[in-house]
């Protein structure tokens, strides 16, 4: 297990992956192969014994903890004498690229919608967030993406909010890996129960005035995704030659003219492209606000996950 550094000392209990399998308490497992088949992202690497030793639990947590804040708005009816308005539960997930907050996500979106009460769980993903490919290239911004200047902050944070107020109907914008750019269509968020907002930024203060408010202002839990940078840069490599494969050979795709290089030439630029955006960007903005989750899930080699820290 990794030692803790002094603040995680303070702030967190620690468990391998053994004792918080353990907290599962006979969840029942929920999905089979076949459903876990469409989670698996772009490989098919997922396993079911991570699902049950990781996932079931921190399920079966954050259904305690909803069911608490329930409780709360029943306690708040009695002193008000009516309902207090209603509001999404809103879960964050934090980490760096690569390091699977996407697969996380859809892994708990599932799990969440089984649940017996069947909540409708939305998931949003911040990279629809990012300015679109023509104001990036007028703010300078290509070679920046996923710094905390590369993102409309101030659209994200109204859209979080507006979804927190409890509005009827809310637009997030989406994101393409395949143009590298904003789609013009729009994801219509129609007053979910719970809200899964993922990305790398979701954690982050840096924003243009100290006026401003801050998308950890409207999340109930966060939870930020942790490895090693070797392990995270060699999955970023892994996902390129994925992506060389597959949506590079997209004719509509940003990046078609790297289809055809080598394993070698592919392997070399996404190490480039991690060494200069991707690992700076870990260092300076992402990893900083690791502290600040409710919750840390600590990956070892091969995405397996051998350390969870929850907020005492
Ligand atoms: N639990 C997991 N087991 C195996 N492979 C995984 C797991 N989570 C993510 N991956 C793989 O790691 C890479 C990065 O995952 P992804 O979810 O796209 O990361 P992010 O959203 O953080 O950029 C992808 O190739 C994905 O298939
Ligand atoms: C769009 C992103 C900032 C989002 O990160 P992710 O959701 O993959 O964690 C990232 O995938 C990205 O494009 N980074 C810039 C350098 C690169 O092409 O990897």
């Amino acid at each position: 297990m990794s030692q803790l550094n002094t603040i995680q000392k303070a702030l967190y209990m620690p468990f391998d992956r053994d004792s918080w399998s353990k907290l599962r308490n006979s969840v029942p497992l929920t999905l089979s192969e076949a459903d876990l088949a469409e989670l698996r992202g772009i490989n098919e690497r997922v396993s079911l014994d991570e699902v049950t030793d990781i996932y079931l639990p921190l399920s079966r947590l954050l259904n305690l903890i909803i069911k608490n804040q329930q409780q709360r708005s029943v306690v708040l009816n009695q002193f008000l004498g009516q309902q207090p308005a209603s509001s999404p539960y809103i879960i964050s997930i934090a980490g760096s690229v690569a390091v699977g907050k996407s697969t996380t996500a859809r892994i708990m979106q599932a799990l969440l919608s089984h649940w017996p009460e069947h909540p409708k769980v939305d998931l949003i993903t911040t990279d629809g967030f990012l300015y679109p490919l023509d104001e990036l290239k007028k703010r300078n911004l290509l070679d920046r993406k996923g710094f905390p200047e590369s993102y409309d902050t101030k659209l994200l944070v109204d859209f979080i909010s507006a979804i927190k107020s409890g509005e009827e109907e809310v637009d997030a914008p989406l994101y393409s890996h395949i143009i590298y750019d904003r789609l013009p269509e729009v994801l219509k968020v129609r007053q979910p129960d719970i809200v899964i907002l993922e990305g790398l930024n979701v954690l982050q203060t840096e924003l243009d005035s100290p006026k401003s408010r801050f998308v950890s202002d409207f999340v109930d839990f966060s939870i930020y995704v942790d490895a090693d940078e070797d392990n995270l840069r060699q999955w970023y490599v892994e996902r390129f030659l994925q992506f060389r494969d597959s949506a590079f050979a997209d004719p509509r795709s940003y990046f078609k003219h790297f289809a055809n290089l080598t394993d070698a030439q592919a392997t070399s630029m996404a190490t480039d492209i991690w060494d200069s955006i991707n690992g700076p960007n870990l260092t300076k903005n992402i990893l900083p606000t690791r502290e600040r989750a409710h919750l840390i899930l600590k990956k070892g080699a091969h995405h397996s996950m051998e350390q969870v820290l929850l907020r005492k």
